[in-house]
């Protein structure tokens, strides 16, 4: 594989409008070459397009983006041998073999005879498919079949790997089985890898490096650890019995907490302490004749460097780019 060095991609200043929408609203970022990079956002923030942009097929508004050190722009087919694109949907031919899918793979990327089907088995072996090269795609779980998606966009040995939401629709064993393989590709075959997620535990576990993407501009980055580590205590989570009051459930845990939102029936506040302050937090509410369902203490996760940096929860802005919810959040 050729491998970069420094910098595997970089984007400067990314606009993108659809008529009324401003899908980009000037992103800027820089992926170390070798290093797993995660574009972490809810639905509608702008992710796809960012990777479009990035793979060359769409172009900015304005603004400006290397991959593998080549202008998107300038050379859009140069940048196309360079990386590997794995998209949420299926490119695999489900009638077809794993081994056929993959050595049609490596004839579209020019590869002829013993080299192609060199390639291919390698593939097969890396990702664990020999024993099934030669069942139809369509018999495959969802996790093979999503394992096959990426050995396709390998094919080429590409130095950036593009991996658009790689682990939507997987239950959590194969999920897990494709983080590992992730962590394995950038590792041992020193791929650069962007993955975009709405996950936030995907980004976390999976990610060295990453930004949060909100309404189509960067609202935080950092590895997960400095991320979490700007915010100092623990999480509180009461959700409230179904007949509580919420105006008097938010009124006790403000005064025994900060940072306090109320997403439907669910109470999330920061303290320094979260063992010593649960008590305080309860007794507070029990006070207030607030019946509460269940607390729950955690340490910072990303979710709360979300919260921070957007005044919103991950969840409720997903709901509300998504148009599924229209849970209300309020931050005090
Ligand atoms: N072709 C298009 N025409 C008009 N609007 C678009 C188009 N593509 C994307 N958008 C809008 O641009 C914004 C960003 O969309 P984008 O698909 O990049 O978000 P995303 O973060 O990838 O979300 P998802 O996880 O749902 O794919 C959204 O408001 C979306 O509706």
């Amino acid at each position: 594989m050729t491998h970069v060095r420094g910098t595997a991609i970089e984007a400067v200043a990314l606009v993108k409008r659809y008529g009324e929408v401003t899908a980009l609203d000037g992103l800027s970022f820089t992926v170390p070459a070798g290093t797993v990079f995660g574009l972490l956002g809810p639905n509608g923030a702008g992710k796809s397009t960012t990777i479009k942009i990035l793979t060359t097929l769409s172009t900015p508004t304005s603004g400006a983006a290397t991959v593998a050190g080549i202008d998107v722009l300038a050379h859009p087919n140069a940048v196309r041998r360079a990386i590997g694109v794995v998209t949420q949907g299926s490119g695999t031919d489900r009638q077809a073999t794993g081994r056929e899918n993959l050595l049609l793979a490596a004839h579209i990327h020019g590869m002829r005879g013993r080299a192609a089907t060199a390639r291919v088995d390698e593939l097969l072996e890396l990702f664990d498919l020999t024993g099934a090269a030669k069942r139809l795609v369509k018999a495959y779980s969802g996790g093979m079949q999503r394992k096959l998606d990426v050995a396709m966009g390998l094919v080429h040995r590409p130095s950036v790997l593009f991996l658009d939401e790689p682990t939507t629709g997987l239950d959590p064993q194969a999920r897990s089985e494709m983080w590992a393989e992730i962590a394995r590709l950038a590792t041992q075959e020193r791929l650069t890898i962007l993955l975009t997620t709405h996950y936030l535990e995907e980004a976390d576990h999976l990610a060295d490096h990453l930004v949060i993407v909100d309404r189509g501009r960067l609202v935080a980055q950092g590895s997960p650890e400095e991320l979490k580590s700007e915010l100092r205590g623990d999480a509180v989570v009461v959700e409230l019995a179904p007949d509580a009051s919420v105006d008097s459930a938010r009124t006790a845990v403000e005064a025994m907490a900060r940072e306090v939102t109320v997403t439907g029936r669910t109470i999330r506040a920061r303290v320094d302490n979260g063992a010593s302050a649960v008590p305080a937090v309860l007794a507070e509410l029990e006070r207030a004749a607030v019946a509460v369902a269940a607390v729950t203490v955690a340490r910072p996760a990303l979710d709360d460097v979300y919260l921070r940096h957007t005044g919103r929860t991950f969840a409720a802005a997903s709901a509300s780019a998504s148009g599924s919810g229209s849970e209300e959040v309020a931050v005090a």
